[in-house]
């Protein structure tokens, strides 16, 4: 069943982004230290770089997961490609002194689904809507659940029409 489109919106910009990417970077720093981080590609990715950078991290290594094929519509859970064992295995195993990171938990199932690779890691995102809170350990903002998030890397800029043509009689 397609779902009917979030009646809300949050743009979010580059530079914002990178802000509350480095906002993230900084409520880590004092629950690390992490040996490796596992970014959710692909939305995982970008804040990934930023919080590396910012924490030092050299180890990165990707869970490729997707679940919206389609533009607000969640399908099913495909992950392409699993944990490399090396990192899978550091720690105790379960992912302990490993930092997962992703842009946004909305259902929260995509991190459900790493979860389970990694039960002990820290999971981290940007932006997280209700449903989804329970499942990250660390996140910046908070969205309504009707909030659909838009990200720079998914937008570029166009006209806009004034306010004042909605009034035009
Ligand atoms: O909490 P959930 O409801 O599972 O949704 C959150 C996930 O959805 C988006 O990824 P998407 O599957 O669209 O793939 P992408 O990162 O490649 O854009 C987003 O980047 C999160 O990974
Ligand atoms: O609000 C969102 N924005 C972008 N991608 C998403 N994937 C799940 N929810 C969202
Ligand atoms: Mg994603």
């Amino acid at each position: 069943m397609v779902a009917p489109p979030q009646p809300k919106a949050f743009p979010v910009s580059w530079d914002q982004f990178h802000r509350d990417a480095r906002a993230l970077a900084w409520r880590l720093s004092g629950a690390g230290p992490f040996e490796a981080i596992v970014c959710i590609t692909r939305g995982g990715l970008v804040p990934a770089a930023i919080v590396a950078r910012e924490l030092g991290t050299r180890l990165i290594e990707t869970v490729c997961v997707a679940s919206y094929h389609d533009y607000q519509n969640q399908g099913s859970m495909q992950v392409l490609k699993e944990i490399a064992p090396a990192v899978r295995s550091l720690g105790d195993g379960r992912g302990k002194g490993v930092l997962v990171i992703d842009d946004l938990t909305d259902t929260g199932k995509t991190a459900k689904v790493v979860r389970e690779m990694l039960p002990d890691a820290h999971f981290a995102t940007v932006y997280a809507k209700p449903a989804g809170r329970p499942m990250v350990d660390t996140f910046v903002t908070e969205v309504s659940q009707d909030t659909w998030i838009y990200f720079p890397w998914d937008m570029g800029l166009s006209y806009q029409a004034p306010i004042t043509d909605g009034h035009k009689g």
